[in-house]
């Protein structure tokens, strides 16, 4: 059996203030860094060692993956990263207020751009200043991969070759593998492990610095569906909290 870990960053500065954040690379808040260090001692008070951690590209990510890894003694542990656990390019959304963009457009609107499946925010421009072209971390993204907007959907479409191609070596090798990333790249990875259909993914919300552990069977499939919160309570009450945000 293989164990994955899965731990959403600490809250960002721009969770804080209530902004569609996406690829634009904010850090954490103050309460995200203790977040973030908790994440890591929840890890050592259950007795899970992870072997090796993966993350997105995005700096809130990494020092969550820092932080924690910090807590827990493991700050040796082997990284790698990639941009196909970045969060969901939120298009034009980006740097938006949610609460201001739900009055504007309205719940119906603003759900579907929100946690819709396949309904992605307008585009953003290349010449906006949220824009990530030209950002020097994606160098090497061939340009027809660089994402000016995306739904869940093509979030799906551009992590799971990562879970197929660099995790699941890692499980089948018997490590126990950290991946920390992001609300909406963790759905997407949460919605193919557990295969929540294509409407039910709506209602899903991933809480910030809460590993959620999954025990896996020998096709890399949960042994329980949903895995388990390594503080059940705080998870709760966090999920809601993510899901009212812009109310
Ligand atoms: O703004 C974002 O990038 C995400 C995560 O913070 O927001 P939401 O939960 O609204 O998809």
């Amino acid at each position: 059996m293989a164990t994955l870990v899965l731990l959403r960053h600490g809250e960002s500065d721009w969770n804080a203030k209530g902004l569609f954040t996406g690829w634009v690379d904010v850090s954490l808040s103050p309460a995200g860094e203790a977040e973030a260090r908790r994440g890591g001692q929840l890890l050592l008070d259950a007795g899970l060692r992870p072997d090796v951690v993966h993350t997105s590209l995005l700096t809130r990510a990494i020092q969550t993956a820092e932080l924690a890894l910090g807590a827990a003694d493991l700050r040796w542990l082997p990284v790698r990263r990639s941009w196909r656990l970045n969060e969901r390019h939120y298009g034009a959304l980006q740097g938006k207020n949610k609460a201001q963009t739900r009055e504007e457009f309205g719940d119906e609107q603003f759900m579907l751009w929100r946690r819709s499946y396949d309904t992605p925010p307008p585009p953003i421009a290349d010449d906006d200043e949220y824009s990530q072209v030209g950002d020097p971390r994606y160098a090497l993204l061939p340009p027809e991969l660089m994402p000016r907007t995306e739904c869940l959907k093509d979030v799906v479409t551009r992590m799971l070759p990562y879970w197929y191609d660099q995790i699941v070596p890692d499980l089948a090798a018997g490590r126990t593998v950290l991946v920390v990333a992001h609300g909406n790249s963790l759905r997407a990875l949460v919605k193919h492990l557990d295969g929540i259909d294509d409407d039910t993914i709506a209602g899903l919300n991933i809480p910030t610095g809460i590993p959620l552990q999954y025990d896996l069977d020998a096709d890399f499939r949960p042994v329980t569906k949903g895995g388990l919160y390594l503080d059940p309570e705080a998870a709760k009450a966090a999920i809601e909290a993510v899901a009212n945000q812009g109310r």
